[in-house]
């Protein structure tokens, strides 16, 4: 067994709750996102987990999460690495669309396959296939080699950019990836063995409100 690697997405944002394709526009958390933030952190306190370093994105609603967390677990000293590769996936021209409004636009089959298929980007826009392409790099040179030496490694950032994580982490491949939805604020705890597989995985609250 080696390291401990800890991922969050952020918690609810204003277009979250405007239902609005989001992707990287830089909305704030609303007050519900800023209590998920704090029940996920008093989650991971719980644990008595301790961390050596924390990687985010450059968007504020998983920067202020983390900020949050770092605050309800007592490590507000916590070395903190942002880079957008990280980010969430980009939208394209959807970014700023409500979802119900896109769905009677192009049909409830076409937005499911925008929002949760491998490799269909949305117009100009990121699939998750793209966002992987930069996302699993980043994790295997920056987060991962962390991991591998013990290290304690928290990750707050963005539903998209996690799912393509946990298609490796949890070996999910492009159908199982369809249906996974990570809810916000809830920390997911990945143990992880040598050879970079998972030894364990807890998730930390309720992963059922996800939609
Ligand atoms: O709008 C977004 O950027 C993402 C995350 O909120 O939405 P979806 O869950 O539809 O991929």
């Amino acid at each position: 067994m080696s390291g401990t690697l800890v991922l969050v997405r952020h918690g609810q944002s204003e277009w979250n709750l405007k239902n609005l394709f989001t992707g990287w526009k830089d909305p704030d958390l609303t007050e519900l996102g800023v209590e998920e933030a704090k029940t996920g952190a008093q989650a991971l306190k719980e644990t008595g987990l301790k961390f050596d370093v924390a990687f985010t994105s450059n968007l504020i609603r998983a920067q202020r999460t983390l900020d949050l967390i770092m605050d309800g677990i007592g490590q507000t000293d916590l070395p903190v690495i942002r880079d957008e590769a990280l980010n969430e996936r980009d939208y394209g021209d959807l970014a700023g669309l409500n979802k119900d409004d896109a769905r009677k636009k192009w049909g409830e089959e076409q937005v499911h396959i925008w929002r949760r298929s491998y490799d269909v980007p949305p117009p100009g826009g990121e699939s998750l296939k793209d966002t992987g392409a930069r996302v699993w790099p980043y994790y295997m040179t920056e987060i991962l080699p962390r991991v591998l030496r013990g290290e304690t490694v928290l990750v707050a950032a963005h539903g998209n950019s996690l799912r393509s994580l946990l298609m490796i982490l949890d070996r999910l491949d492009r159908e199982q990836i369809l249906s996974v939805n990570l809810a916000t604020g809830v920390p997911m705890v990945y143990k992880l063995n040598a050879d970079s597989t998972v030894a364990s995985k807890e998730v930390l609250g309720d992963m059922s409100k996800a939609h």
